[in-house]
């Protein structure tokens, strides 16, 4: 009796359990049915902006509300932060993936694992570099960015009219220095290799370049000598110069390495791994990933700042009497006086938040259908978080579009907050991974430089100011364009803490 009961309780139990699958299994299929067409609202393609996409993804923002999403190009747009929060950060098993076209693949995606796609080349890759970027050994780098920053300000000292050249030349010698031990001057020949393959790679991946392999990517299998198939010799050309670029700075260091005159990261990387080729080759990838995520970002922030140096003279003083009352004027600033710093760690803090080197970072990929608050975001769609409107938050930032260090004093947290607070440096799984170099070096600089230097509007022949228009560059990289500023010394001191530096070099 007591087993019978038992079955038909059990067998009641089943019967239930099966119901309420069922009628989920309905429900999910309905609200599938349901969303499935309920993509969220946006423009159609023909309006895709070509120059300073950030701010018509604003607008749109605000038309159309906090998703926009662009059918013909599966592609999301995200203007609030909270929402590239839930999905890059919270959903980043989904939201981890890059687009990578054919003509990316055929010119070596697979080299830059800070555009490939979310894979096991990608995680073996991304090991590597953080073991070697992450927060805890990245004072390994003090030296080098000591070195070169130093280096800048004695250029400033000597040449100032030519400050956007050496804010170039301080972003893309850094990782020269830092991890090859190379001290790279412009008239360089690896200088030109590199230059020349960035902007190769550039050119090539662009979209809109070869509209061939974008709309028939099977032409990928074709000869190049087949109508249309011209691509291929420029994705050759364009690998070849990215692997002479992973190699060139990587045997020179060898080189130093096995005749004694330097060691490098590198080099002594190279030598723990000796005989594993793989490793070897892995190694040479990080170097090459290190040098097109770094140049153009860090020259971005530097230039941003000394822009805005000259553009608020106000902030330029009180972060110049903050360094003189904390440190005096006998020494330059070094990391150990960052946190007495605030004021200028809110300069800092402003310049990332008003100036993002990537307006619209660099875009992520879904690698499945998801919905969230309501709507359909279908699998491999592209999610471009709009960081430039995220900074520029209403809610968060009262008048968002004025430079206000003071607006970093006055929150609870004041301006010392979490790296990951600086939405410049991206999100989630694919947050930029050379962050705390980064900010490392843009904060030594923009001390260094308050230290040291005034900015002001340079002057004409009869004494006016030259009126400076503040544009900006309006393709993915942003960064003031030519301008003319006049740059001097502080005081005597300041000049010859700066010439000193090059004693210790
Ligand atoms: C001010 C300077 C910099 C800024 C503003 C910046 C910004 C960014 C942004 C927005 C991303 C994309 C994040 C995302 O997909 O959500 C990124 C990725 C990356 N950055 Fe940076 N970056 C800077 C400097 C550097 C430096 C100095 C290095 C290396 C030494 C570096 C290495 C990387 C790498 C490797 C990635 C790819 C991460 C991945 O895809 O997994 N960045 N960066």
């Amino acid at each position: 009796m007591a087993h019978a009961f038992s079955t038909s309780f059990g067998t009641a139990i089943a019967v239930a359990v099966l119901a309420v699958l069922a009628v989920l299994h309905y429900l999910k299929l309905r609200q599938n049915h349901n969303t499935a067409s309920l993509y969220p609202p946006g423009p159609p393609v023909r309006e895709f902006p070509t120059r300073d996409t950030w701010i018509k993804f604003q607008e749109w923002g605000k038309f159309y509300g906090e998703l926009v999403y662009i059918r013909e190009m599966n592609l999301l747009i995200v203007n609030d932060f909270r929402i590239a929060n839930d999905l890059l950060e919270k959903r980043a098993r989904i939201f981890s993936d890059r687009l990578v076209t054919p003509m990316m693949e055929l010119c070596g995606s697979g080299y830059i694992f800070s555009i490939a796609r979310y894979s096991n080349e990608w995680r073996r890759d991304k090991k590597l570099f953080l073991q070697n970027f992450r927060q805890a050994t990245i004072n390994r780098f003090y030296p080098y960015q000591y070195g070169k920053i130093h280096e800048f300000l004695r250029k400033l000292s000597a040449t100032p009219d030519n400050f956007m050249r050496h804010t170039m030349i301080l972003s893309q010698s850094l990782i020269f220095s830092s991890l090859y031990g190379l001290d790279v001057d412009p008239e360089d020949r690896l200088y030109h290799i590199s230059v020349d393959a960035v902007n190769t790679l550039a050119d090539a991946i662009s979209l809109g370049n070869f509209p061939a392999i974008e709309r028939f990517p099977w032409l990928r299998y074709m000869p190049s000598w087949f109508p249309g198939c011209g691509f291929k010799k420029v994705a050759a050309r364009c690998l070849e110069k990215l692997q002479t670029m992973d190699t060139v700075p990587f045997n020179m260091a060898m080189e130093n390495l096995r005749n004694g005159s330097s060691s490098s990261i590198m080099a002594e990387l190279a030598v723990q791994n000796e005989g594993n080729p793989e490793a070897i080759e892995a190694i040479k990838r990080m170097g090459l990933v290190s040098y097109i995520a770094s140049a153009d970002t860090t020259m971005s922030a530097i230039s941003s700042f000394l822009l805005s140096m000259t553009l608020h003279p106000d902030a330029q003083k009180k972060g110049q009497e903050e360094i003189d009352l904390v440190i005096g004027q006998d020494r330059l600033p070094t990391f150990e006086d960052r946190q007495s710093l605030p004021y200028v760690e809110a300069i800092y803090r402003e310049v990332m938040r008003l100036h993002p080197a990537l307006p619209t970072g660099v875009a992520h990929a879904s690698i499945e259908d998801d919905f969230y608050r309501g709507y359909h975001i279908p699998k491999g769609c592209a999610v471009i978080p709009n960081i430039w409107a995220m900074n520029r938050d209403e809610e968060i930032y009262s008048e968002p579009d004025k430079f206000m260090p003071e607006r970093h004093l006055d929150t609870p947290g004041g301006p010392f907050t979490n790296i990951n607070n600086i939405l410049a440096f991206g999100f989630g799984r694919r947050v930029c991974a050379g962050r705390y170099m980064a900010d490392n070096t843009v904060w030594l600089t923009i001390a260094s430089v308050l230290a040291t230097f005034t900015l002001s509007k340079a002057k004409d022949g009869k004494g006016n100011e030259i009126d400076i228009p503040e544009e900006y560059t309006s393709h993915m990289f942003r960064h003031p364009k030519p301008y003319q500023s006049s740059i001097t010394p502080r005081n005597q001191n300041a000049k010859e803490l700066i010439l000193a530096t090059a004693l210790s070099q």
